[in-house]
């Protein structure tokens, strides 16, 4: 059996609000990812999601679980963080950025393209960043850009583009260096319903064909209906529900 491409467990995330005041948002968090599986991440507005994509995405400092005393706070903790089998729960900066690289791939509410880069560009672009030649970088993303249905579009600037065709340039982007892990925090967010189901059907078949985990938080519960897990966070911790009721 395949090894999942992340394994979290208890992750704990408090906040300084002032005063002194803590606000803790997640309570102990455990998630496994397979590869090539679609899980939904929902909740209210507030519980605690992009602070979960935010640690599980090594853009802040993690600290293990201390085994005994005081937890450390304001800062994300866990008892284990595998990513592709790799031990990130204390990972230096040097690490996570690594990781960041080769292993995750982020795609968020707003493109964030460059908008000088044509959609071509922009997913050669964190190909470069690793080193890859240009010929061969230009060959992933004409190979990614045209399995979203982008192969008449290689050339044009993200203005050009529509919206939805901008949202499935970054994911195109996310995947260029083919990450074992899929990011998402409401991808489809900023997009009409349609669209946001075409980019959905698009974000969802390259995962499958790529083999990649994929977590994707979404306020859409109807999106959820389509993932293969659908988990909700509660009160700090998640439950894992039927994606047919989210
Ligand atoms: N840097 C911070 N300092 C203090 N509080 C924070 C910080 N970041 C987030 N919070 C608080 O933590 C809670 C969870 O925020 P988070 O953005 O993770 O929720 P969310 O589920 O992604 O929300 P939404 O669906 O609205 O995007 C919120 O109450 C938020 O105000």
């Amino acid at each position: 059996m395949s090894k999942p491409v992340l394994s979290l467990k208890g992750l704990h995330r408090e906040y300084d609000v002032g005063d002194g005041r803590k606000l803790t948002v997640l309570k102990g968090v455990d998630l496994a990812v397979m590869p090539g599986e679609l899980v939904g991440l929902i909740g209210p507005s507030g519980s605690g999601k992009s602070s979960l994509l935010h640690a599980v995405g090594l853009l802040e400092a993690i600290a293990e679980e201390p085994k005994k005393g005081r937890r450390a706070t304001s800062q994300a903790v866990v008892d284990e963080l595998l990513i592709d089998g790799g031990d990130f729960a204390k990972a230096n900066d040097a690490a996570r950025t690594q990781a960041r690289l080769h292993k995750i791939g982020f795609v968020y509410q707003f493109h964030h393209l460059l908008p000088e880069y044509t959609a071509l560009g922009n997913v050669a672009l964190p190909q470069r960043l690793i080193g890859r030649p240009q010929k061969d970088a230009d060959a992933r993303a004409t190979e990614l850009l045209t399995a979203l249905g982008l192969a008449e579009r290689l050339e044009h600037l993200p203005a050009q583009l529509s919206g939805g065709e901008q949202q499935r340039v970054a994911v195109a982007r996310a995947l260029a260096n083919r990450p074992c892990l899929l990011l998402a925090d409401e991808p489809t967010g900023n997009l009409d319903p349609a669209t946001s189901q075409q980019v959905f059907e698009a974000l969802k078949a390259i995962i499958k064909a790529q083999g990649v985990g994929a977590l994707i938080a979404t306020h859409n519960l109807q999106l959820a209906t389509h993932m293969d897990r659908v988990v909700r966070l509660e009160d700090g911790k998640l439950v894992e529900i039927k994606p047919e009721t989210a």
